[in-house]
């Protein structure tokens, strides 16, 4: 299966009481794929990994499998830490899921090791993981920058076979390490108000929050700018842009499901502590950002 195109980092939805609601997330992650989708990406950051417990993880990862089995569906699992070890041990359970087509391996938070360090934990865990990795670089929650030349070091390292670049811009080392990449490297833009840019820099798709609604539209924008129909790709870009911009007004991922709630597709729109429920105007704003969305 190529690496490529637009992957939904699903939410994990929750029932009235507070338990994870499975049968909503395997109805989410169907119609996400009806909709053009290419794969899922369960227990990303939008996933709130950090308040599940390992039952409640396993328990997705069973779910969203056997829905990527069935479908044929690229499936990018959410897995590690700020812990070389614990993070080799997470990508090793990850064997237990034939279907996993790659790990997404976030830059190691808060302890800010430096780029070298960054550097020997993903050699250390590519030489170990049973899959490739999918490094996800997100320095404004991580804390750690990453410059060009040493994206461009992992890019070179046997077994991770891409990124998920989420930077908050389209800075100088995202537009180097785009010139500079070997051609197998998949670079996925992590970053739902800048995907059109990296598409147009030649990314290999989107990993869009955003995209739970609308997702015909981001798989359409994907699309465009992969075939390269510019004129259509632009036109599609400046409306999701304003969709995302509402997505995110509050902390990811409080709004998409609240936006999910709103049409009927989760059975609530309950997070955990720390996080707390979407207001009532970002939830209004969002849902009119995707009305406004159809072109
Ligand atoms: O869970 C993810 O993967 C994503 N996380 C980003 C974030 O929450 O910062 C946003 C992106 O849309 C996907």
């Amino acid at each position: 299966m190529r690496m490529e195109g637009l992957l939904i980092p699903l939410i994990t939805p929750f029932a009235k009481d507070g338990s994870v609601a499975l049968d909503a997330l395997e109805e989410l992650a169907h119609r996400v794929l009806d909709d053009g989708a290419a794969g899922l990406v369960p227990l990303g950051t939008t996933g709130e990994p950090a308040t599940l417990t390992a039952a409640e993880k396993n328990a997705v990862m069973d779910t969203v499998a056997a829905v990527c089995r069935d479908r044929g569906a690229l499936l990018i699992a959410g897995a590690g830490s700020n812990d070389t070890a614990g993070s080799v041990e997470a990508v090793k359970a990850l064997a237990k899921w034939p279907e996993v087509t790659a790990a997404l391996t976030v830059v190691p938070y808060y302890t800010r090791p430096g780029e070298a360090g960054v550097v020997a934990h993903f050699t250390r865990l590519a030489a170990e993981s049973p899959v490739p990795l999918m490094l996800y670089n997100i320095p404004y929650r991580t804390g750690q920058v990453l410059g060009w030349q040493a994206l461009r070091q992992l890019a070179a390292v046997p077994g991770i076979v891409g990124m998920k670049q989420a930077v908050g811009a389209v800075d100088e080392d995202t537009v180097r390490l785009m010139a500079d990449k070997p051609e197998s490297f998949a670079v996925f833009a992590g970053d739902d108000l800048y995907v059109s840019p990296l598409l147009a820099l030649g990314a290999a798709g989107g990993i869009l929050a955003s995209a739970h609604v609308a997702t015909d539209r981001f798989a359409a924008l994907v699309g465009a700018w992969r075939a390269g129909d510019v004129a259509r790709a632009r036109l599609l870009g400046h409306r999701l842009a304003a969709l995302s911009a509402a997505m995110f007004a509050e902390p990811n991922p409080v709004v998409v499901k609240a936006v999910l709630h709103a049409k009927g597709q989760i059975p609530s729109p309950g997070v955990r502590l720390p996080l707390l429920p979407a207001s009532a105007e970002a939830t209004k704003a969002a849902l009119q950002a995707y009305e406004q969305s159809d072109c």
